[in-house]
């Protein structure tokens, strides 16, 4: 049994970047055009293999009833909206018009634009409008970081059983050990509370910036 965990040098990196399936010129283009539209803000953008990843976890569940919290330009949801079962439907929430702007002319393009609806508006609030009824197959929690307990609490009771939810960003570069500002502190806390959570299975995972799998029992 290997205990010893295997350090991610950038050539390692990109070799099992290069051995997963390649990004086709829908996924290339939207992160060129993020990157030189918002500069400041495209590393909020999942990485490439994450999205594969996504889209590969999508499908093995049979997704029909997904809900992302934080879009962006539209990479994780775009994503997520390949892998649905037949029929399948998925809900985005963002406070940003502009950013999702992008995300909309990119679900057109990959013809997905009719399995995706989006509610514009604070997710805290929004999220409260999704029927209370256990119903939805994945979720895909990617926005501010100190909302995640609230994401959380407002998706588990509405999930079935045997969904998965999906987190973002819980290893924060490696932060969650020594915090360094309010988002860290947060992320820090929420895995904890995930942790102790008896609804839900989980396991985290080192890809990109970290993703905890959640199966909620
Ligand atoms: C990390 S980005 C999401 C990246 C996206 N998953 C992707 O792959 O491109 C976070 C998003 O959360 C949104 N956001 C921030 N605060 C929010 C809130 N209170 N409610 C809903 N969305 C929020 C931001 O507008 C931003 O688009």
């Amino acid at each position: 049994m290997t205990t010893k965990p295997l350090p991610l040098t950038p050539e390692l990196h990109a070799y099992l970047v290069a051995h997963g399936s390649a990004p086709d010129e829908i996924v290339r283009e939207l992160t060129e055009e993020t990157r030189a539209a918002l500069p400041a803000e495209a590393g909020m953008q999942v990485a490439p293999e994450q999205a594969a990843f996504l889209t590969f976890l999508t499908r093995l569940l049979g997704v029909r009833q997904a809900v992302e919290v934080g879009t962006f330009t539209g990479l994780s949801s775009l994503a997520i909206a390949r892998g649905l079962a037949d029929g399948g439907r998925l809900t985005c929430f963002d406070i940003s018009e502009e950013y999702t702007g992008i995300a909309r002319r990119y679900w057109t393009r990959a013809g997905v634009q009719d399995r995706i609806e989006l509610r514009i508006g604070p997710a805290a609030e929004t999220l409260r409008e999704l029927p209370r009824e256990r119903h939805l197959d994945f979720a895909f929690i990617d926005a501010d970081k100190v909302g995640y307990p609230v994401y959380w609490d407002e998706l588990v009771p509405r999930m079935r059983s045997g969904a998965v939810i999906a987190v973002d960003n819980t290893l924060r570069g490696g932060r969650v050990l020594a915090p360094q500002d309010a988002d860290d502190r947060a992320i820090a806390a929420f895995n904890d509370e995930v942790l102790a959570d008896v609804r839900v299975d989980v396991v985290m995972l080192s890809i990109a910036d970290g993703v905890t799998l959640a199966r909620v029992r």
